[in-house]
């Protein structure tokens, strides 16, 4: 049976960053869009990122930003991998050598998922569609739809996922991770960390 690994979004503070790795999440994201409310200052994840573990993947997520101030980011933090989050284009991800690049794509229908492998990325993560937010909505997409899809890539399974539900889209989807922010926290930007433990204990079990 695979192994469906978790990516744990939107950390802002340390005690969340450890928290969440001490439940066994395999991956943090770190939310660089200054109009989320999970935004998050460089210097303070350079210092959460120092204080991890090994084997911790660390993730940074971008929004429509110059790759020139990504890498910035990226070298001040420490971080190990990019998440594109906004409108960025399938050229647009081969701007970021030699960080490996994971594209979010939020699907609002079938046609979400057209030319998948056009991306020339480590990772595709699949999130649901909203008019006002990049990620972080809360909202789940129809899963059925990724069923349907050709993806040959590793698939990172996003949007209204929480500890209540993420058994039943492991078995549905079969992704390569799961990736959770507003399913596991008490309020936009801190995580409920007996959640963050039942939603990985969820994704074990499953
Ligand atoms: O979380 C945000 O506020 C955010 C803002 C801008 C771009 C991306 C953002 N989050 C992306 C994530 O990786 C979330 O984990 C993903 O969208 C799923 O969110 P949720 O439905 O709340 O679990």
């Amino acid at each position: 049976m695979a192994v469906t690994r978790v990516k744990i979004c939107g950390i802002t503070n340390m005690d969340d960053a450890q928290g969440a790795v001490a439940a066994g999440a395999d991956a943090l994201g770190f939310v660089f869009h200054p109009a989320s409310p999970r935004y998050v200052e460089p210097e303070a994840v350079a210092d959460m990122v120092a204080a991890l573990p090994p084997f911790v993947a660390t993730v940074g997520l971008f929004v429509n930003m110059p790759a020139v101030k990504i890498h910035q980011i990226m070298v001040q933090t420490g971080l190990q991998l990019i998440q594109l989050h906004g409108d960025e284009t399938a050229a647009d991800c081969h701007l970021h050598p030699p960080y490996s690049v994971i594209k979010a794509l939020r699907v609002r229908d079938e046609h979400s998922l057209n030319r998948l492998d056009d991306y020339p990325v480590a990772a595709l993560l699949l999130d649901a569609w909203s008019d006002e937010h990049y990620g972080g909505s809360g909202r789940q997409f129809d899963w059925q739809l990724v069923r349907r899809a050709t993806l040959n890539k590793p698939l990172i399974l996003a949007g209204g996922l929480n500890p209540a539900n993420v058994a039943t889209a492991i078995q549905l989807v079969k992704p390569y991770a799961v990736d959770v922010s507003s399913g596991v926290e008490r309020e936009p930007g801190h995580k409920d960390l007996t959640l963050v433990a039942q939603f990985i204990e969820q994704v074990r079990m499953a």
